[in-house]
């Protein structure tokens, strides 16, 4: 499965936080991330990200068109609900192109954990069926 992380830069703690904790589940699968947020993960935790651009310089906007090409199957999307953030556009169109493409999404990490659960027991399996018959 094909995972976006990304985190404003308030969250981005608790980000490592949560990929350290899900490091088995995360291993088994292809990490992308924007810029800032991938380069944390690969420092602190070693894993292995494709790196898209920065957010706020369009890292949002490739994430999206990933979605929009069916090429991401989860987002998980640590963003700070108390801090304006100069490209909310990109952040507003990333999450409804996950609602436009039924692409599993979290934007905290109670949700993000549920996601990662439902993710090894199965629940999004009906990803890789509907690449099989695509
Ligand atoms: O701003 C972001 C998401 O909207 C995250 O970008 P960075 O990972 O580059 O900090």
């Amino acid at each position: 499965m094909k995972i976006a992380l990304i985190a404003h830069d308030r969250k981005k703690d608790d980000l490592i936080q949560f990929v350290i904790a899900y490091l088995p589940i995360l291993t088994e699968n292809s990490l992308y991330a924007t810029g800032t947020t991938g380069q944390r993960i690969i420092d602190e935790t070693g894993l292995s990200v494709h790196k898209f651009r920065s957010g706020p310089l369009g890292g949002d906007q490739q994430i999206g068109s990933m979605i929009a090409q069916d090429e991401m199957d989860m987002v998980i999307f640590f963003r700070d609900p108390l801090t304006a953030q100069p490209h909310e556009p990109d952040v507003t169109a990333l999450i409804r192109l996950c609602d436009v493409y039924n692409i599993p999404l979290a934007t905290n990490m109670g949700t993000a954990e549920v996601l990662l659960k439902g993710l090894k027991e199965g629940f999004v399996d009906w990803r890789l069926i509907r690449e099989r018959r695509g």
